[in-house]
């Protein structure tokens, strides 16, 4: 359980700033959806929260400031899958999955006992345990999707930042993906943070979004505060309408001009 706040986060690559000024807070077990056009800074958004790229202001979880801590510190409190993972050639699904219990493992960097336990139960709860042995670069795309959320997983931190986890999913696969985070969340108390280009699906699973544009938040709220024709037109530059699931939750629609 782990609550997540940015404070006048602002990160970039070299000298160009491309997120500015994101302040927001995530709290224990919540799902934060963090949506916007392309090159709008969602994943330098997320890197920055996980320390990867250059930034300023300050990134806390659970009250505590992550800036002074090592790079294995901060990966114990937050984990990240990114969008495109660079697979190492010639690898295992497992070996892979216990790349995420780096943080973990003791000064002689072996994985022990409990180690292999707790990746065994992510391939098993990830339906991978079949694909345990075979070589990532011969998983289909779903696979390897599932596969880099275990390894994040593995990493069993209290934030868990996920980037685009449903890239090149079908329908049912990416519920499934989502419904497995949402188990875990709700089991396990994890806190998510994730980017999703698909509008309709962000507002399913996610409690809050965020808006990004041009690298500030541009709106934040509950789906159905954020996702109105009006921000989205202005935002997206698209012809859009709001529908809603019997539920209540938004649908949107693209309509054709
Ligand atoms: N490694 C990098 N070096 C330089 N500029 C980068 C780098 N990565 C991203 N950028 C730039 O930063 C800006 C934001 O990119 P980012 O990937 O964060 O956007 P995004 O909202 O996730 O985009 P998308 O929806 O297309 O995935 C873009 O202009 C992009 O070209």
């Amino acid at each position: 359980m782990s609550s997540l706040q940015t404070h006048g986060l602002s990160a970039g690559y070299r000298r160009t700033t491309v997120v500015s000024d994101v302040s927001v807070t995530v709290d224990s077990g919540g799902w934060l959806g963090i949506i916007g056009p392309n090159g709008s800074g969602k994943s330098t958004l997320l890197k920055a929260v996980a320390g990867l790229v250059r930034h300023e202001g300050r990134v806390v979880v659970d009250g505590r400031a992550v800036a002074g801590l090592r790079r294995r510190e901060r990966a114990r409190l937050v984990g990240y899958a990114p969008q495109i993972p660079q697979l190492p050639v010639g690898m295992t699904v497992t070996d892979y999955v216990l790349l995420g219990r780096t943080p973990h493992l003791g000064p002689l960097g072996r994985e022990g006992a409990r180690d292999l336990e707790v990746v065994g139960g992510f391939l098993e709860r990830l339906d991978l345990d079949r694909l345990a042995d075979r070589q990532l670069a011969t998983l289909s795309g779903g696979e390897r999707q599932r596969t880099v959320l275990a390894r994040a997983l593995a990493q069993q931190a209290g934030v868990l930042l996920l980037d685009e986890p449903t890239t090149g999913l079908d329908v049912g696969h990416a519920q499934a993906l989502l419904d497995l985070v949402d188990e875990l969340r709700r089991e396990l108390g994890t806190t998510v943070v994730m980017t999703l280009h698909d509008l309709t699906l962000a507002a399913q699973y996610a409690e809050r979004l965020l808006l990004l544009d041009g690298g500030r938040v541009a709106a934040e709220g509950t789906p159905g505060e954020v996702l109105t024709p009006a921000t989205l037109s202005e935002r997206y530059t698209a012809r859009v309408t709001v529908l809603h699931t019997p539920d209540g939750s938004p649908v949107i629609a693209p309509v054709r001009g």
